[in-house]
């Protein structure tokens, strides 16, 4: 991969995919550009990832082959303003934020740039992203095929109309959070028991990861290997009852319900 690569935001979601990217090695830190608001930031990632950083938005965008706009989703018309003279048909743009409709970016650049709406997970930042794209009429095959090599250099991605992206964040996008919600309760039970702070998170985790490594790798129904865990008569039939009891499944339905009712809000241009 030879393409100049340019992060506009490196806020948490941005620094996870430069990293990412870096440790794979598809990419050289030389090739990676981006631009942040505060002296404090463009300091901590020069020092942190070697990659080039200041505030130069209308300069990262004409020198950048592959621009990732890695800001919040109410700064995308005003980050477009600015750097849409920069931007030419040859550049692709990728949008990493909920909300932000194909049709949308292409209003806002007025003509016909290239578009990837993307929904990455900070994971990424570990090499374990989950991520999802989905182009525009303007992309070529090619081009969507550098892209996602770029996405699969910090884990994994998958293509999908852009009918269902208002869905993506709740499953994979945000879920990291609810996840580390479940092993900090799982840890705080363990602790509850005697059992000492960091032995509960490293327990908690590594059974989370092997439980999703399960789930990918065997190829079961996560419901198949939940029964194969529930012993007749054992302990984990007692925790899965009190689980049902206490509501889970309909929490973490609602929950996600709610993500995505707030991704449809952000898509009508909301705050
Ligand atoms: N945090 C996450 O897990 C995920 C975030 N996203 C998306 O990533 C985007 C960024 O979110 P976060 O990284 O969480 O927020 P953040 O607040 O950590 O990062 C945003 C960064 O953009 C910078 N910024 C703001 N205006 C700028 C400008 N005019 N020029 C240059 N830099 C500017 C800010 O200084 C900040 O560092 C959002 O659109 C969000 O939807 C997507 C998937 C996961
Ligand atoms: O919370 C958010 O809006 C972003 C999108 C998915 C994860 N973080």
């Amino acid at each position: 991969m030879t393409r100049k690569i340019g992060f506009l935001g490196c806020g948490q979601m941005g620094q996870a995919m430069i990293q990412g990217m870096i440790e794979s090695r598809v990419v050289e830190p030389e090739q990676i550009s981006a631009t942040a608001l505060t002296d404090e930031t463009i300091d901590f990632v020069a020092d942190e990832y070697g990659i080039s950083i200041s505030n130069d938005n209308k300069k990262l965008a004409a020198t950048s082959d592959i621009l990732f706009l890695a800001v919040k989703p109410y700064m995308y018309e005003g980050v477009i303003q600015e750097i849409k003279s920069s931007v030419t048909e040859d550049t692709i743009v990728v949008t990493v934020a909920a909300g932000i409709t194909l049709e949308k970016v292409k209003q806002s650049f007025d003509f016909n740039v290239k578009v990837i709406r993307s929904m990455p997970n900070t994971p990424s930042l570990v090499g374990a992203g989950m991520s999802v794209l989905c182009p525009n009429d303007f992309v070529t095959e090619e081009e969507l095929a550098v892209v996602k090599e770029l996405f699969e250099s910090f884990g994994e991605s998958e293509v999908i109309g852009e009918q269902h992206m208002d869905a993506i964040p709740a499953i994979s996008g945000s879920s990291p959070a609810y996840v580390y919600m479940f092993i900090e309760a799982m840890a705080d039970a363990a602790v509850q028991q005697g059992l000492p702070r960091d032995k509960a998170y490293k327990l908690a985790a590594q059974s989370v990861q092997g439980a999703a490594k399960m789930v990918l790798e065997t190829g079961k129904h996560p419901g198949e290997l939940k029964d194969i865990v529930c012993t007749p008569g054992g302990t984990t039939i007692e925790a899965v009852n009190m689980l049902e009891q206490t509501g889970m499944r309909s929490s973490v339905i609602q929950s996600m319900n709610a993500a995505t009712a707030r991704a449809k809000e952000l898509s009508k241009g909301k705050k």
